[in-house]
């Protein structure tokens, strides 16, 4: 050790600080330490693993960008590998593999990629959200997932699906439902701690924990190969709508470079269909949560829609530049409430030394886009949702348009774009159409929504709430219906 390690809790002897992380509201927390500890930049450990808390952008832009040779690795997890999902791009150490699957990442979610390859089956799959919420609004969270999961489906897979009943769609929402996300933490299971405990075979009491590991990899084993048969069969009867793999399977390439490159494909495929989507269910939901409690907002909003489109057809992203109030919300969007507030944690590949202080290798790094997101300086009054803020005098967009919640250097999420494109569609959809309020009770009163969020691992999603979503007018009602 060379040199004092930043300042955080006091650790105690063989568990360090295992007790001082909770696994409630963690990005909050972390902001909490910077006030306690009166520093951005946090240091803690549990049974000697380092961890490395960056409360503010600009360590993490020093860090996490401009060091990012030592800093972009993520920390060892082995729960990947009891479930069977080491080959997914968003949780795997640095290496040939990552490399090979990001760059077929980069190839299909680039800019340039977008309105051909993505922008059609975005416009679609917004459309059947927004008919689903005409049928049962009250089923918004339902839809949510609807969209988020049947996005990749169809981009990678070419597979479209209307039911939530599909296997392929529900066996996703049931392996979140298993907790999954937490299991992704360093310290948001055992076994990532003590890994032998997941060989205590099933029939000992206690084992629910195992039970659940099983089940995750049973699901995350169907996750991989079932939409790869769903894409095979179209092929060879020549009937496939184009997406990423059936473009691939269609070339009929039998060579070992293209046995390597099915592999690569089918993990990435697997990683955006199987996870990346969560992060869209989680915008979606807390976007219908912030227009039911801000009624002024959306009322500005759909003034903007009105002027630049009308009622005579559904937004397009042609009107995207046209609408800097609605690109505003966008922003505001994933700086309130980012989908992974604590990012996906890094990891050291050096020891290094930053502000005096020693940072070994292998520390998990947590940059805490959550507290960076409420700086005060940056943000005047940032727990406030206000999409002004983006906005000068003139009501035009201020020029940085940098979204935080996209993460940092080399592990920058990759599918920003596209990310980008669905929640901006949505939002500007949604709004075009609906009004969303607070529900009301028997007796006409309103139903109060709470500010609740819960930590779910790597993400953060708002608690269950009621609300209603009515269309604005028969003329939309009817454009919904055509659409
Ligand atoms: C609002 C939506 C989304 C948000 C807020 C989001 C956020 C993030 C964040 C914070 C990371 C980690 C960055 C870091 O480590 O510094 C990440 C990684 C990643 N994201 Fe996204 N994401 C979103 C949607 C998507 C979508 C739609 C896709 C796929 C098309 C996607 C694919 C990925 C992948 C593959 C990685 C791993 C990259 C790597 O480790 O090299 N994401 N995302």
């Amino acid at each position: 050790k060379q040199g004092p390690y930043p300042p955080g809790p006091n650790p105690k002897p063989f568990v360090g600080n295992f007790y001082d992380f909770h696994n409630v509201d963690r990005a909050m927390e972390y902001a909490k330490w910077g006030k306690r500890y009166h520093s951005d930049i946090l240091y803690a450990n549990y049974f000697g693993n380092h961890v490395l808390v960056l409360n503010s952008l600009e360590d993490a832009e020093e860090l996490l960008e401009r060091r990012s040779s030592i800093y972009s690795d993520r920390p060892d997890l082995p729960v990947l590998n009891m479930v069977g999902m080491d080959g997914n791009l968003a949780f795997m150490r640095l290496g040939h593999e990552w490399r090979i699957q990001r760059r077929i990442c980069q190839q299909h979610f680039r800019l340039d990629a977008m309105a051909a390859q993505h922008h059609p089956v975005h416009i679609r799959k917004v459309h059947f959200l927004l008919k689903q919420l005409l049928e049962t609004p009250e089923k918004f969270d339902h839809h949510a997932a609807m969209l988020s999961i049947s996005i990749p489906l169809s981009v990678m897979y070419g597979y479209d699906t209307e039911s939530l009943d599909d296997p392929l769609v529900g066996n996703v929402v049931r392996m979140f439902s298993y907790g999954v996300t937490r299991m992704f933490s360093p310290n948001g299971t055992w076994f990532n701690i003590v890994p032998w405990l997941a060989k205590i075979p099933l029939w000992l009491p206690w084992t629910d924990s195992q039970r659940h590991l099983k089940e995750v990899a049973r699901l995350s084993g169907l996750l991989l190969n079932a939409p790869l048969e769903v894409v095979k069969q179209p092929v060879d009867e020549g009937t496939a709508q184009p997406s990423v793999l059936t473009q691939f399977f269609e070339k009929k390439d039998d060579s070992i470079e293209a046995k390597d490159r099915e592999s690569a494909l089918a993990k990435v495929a697997n990683t955006i269909y199987s996870g990346a989507s969560n992060t869209i269910i989680l915008s979606t939901t807390s976007f219908i949560y912030l227009m039911a409690v801000n009624p002024e907002i959306q009322c500005i909003a759909q003034r903007e829609i009105d002027r630049v489109i009308g009622e005579n057809r559904l937004p397009t992203f042609d009107d995207r530049a046209l609408l800097p109030y609605i690109e505003a919300i966008y922003r505001e969007l994933l700086r309130f409430a980012p989908p992974a507030p604590l990012c996906i944690p890094h990891s050291t590949t050096e020891d290094d030394h930053y502000k005096g202080y020693f940072i070994p290798k292998g520390t998990t790094v947590y940059p805490n886009i959550w507290a960076m997101s409420r700086n005060e300086e940056l943000y005047p009054n940032p727990h406030v949702f206000k999409p002004e803020r983006f906005l000068n005098e003139s009501g035009e967009l201020k020029s940085n348009d940098r979204v935080l919640a996209y993460g940092f250097g080399r592990r920058i999420c990759v599918g920003k774009h596209a990310a980008s494109a669905v929640v901006w569609l949505m939002i500007v959809s949604l709004l075009a159409s609906f009004s969303i309020t607070k529900a009301k009770d028997e007796h006409g009163i309103d139903v109060e929504i709470f500010d609740d969020f819960e930590d779910i691992g790597v993400g953060r999603q708002k608690k269950q709430f009621q609300c209603s979503i009515t269309p604005r007018s028969k003329a939309w009602r009817k454009l919904i219906e055509e659409a």
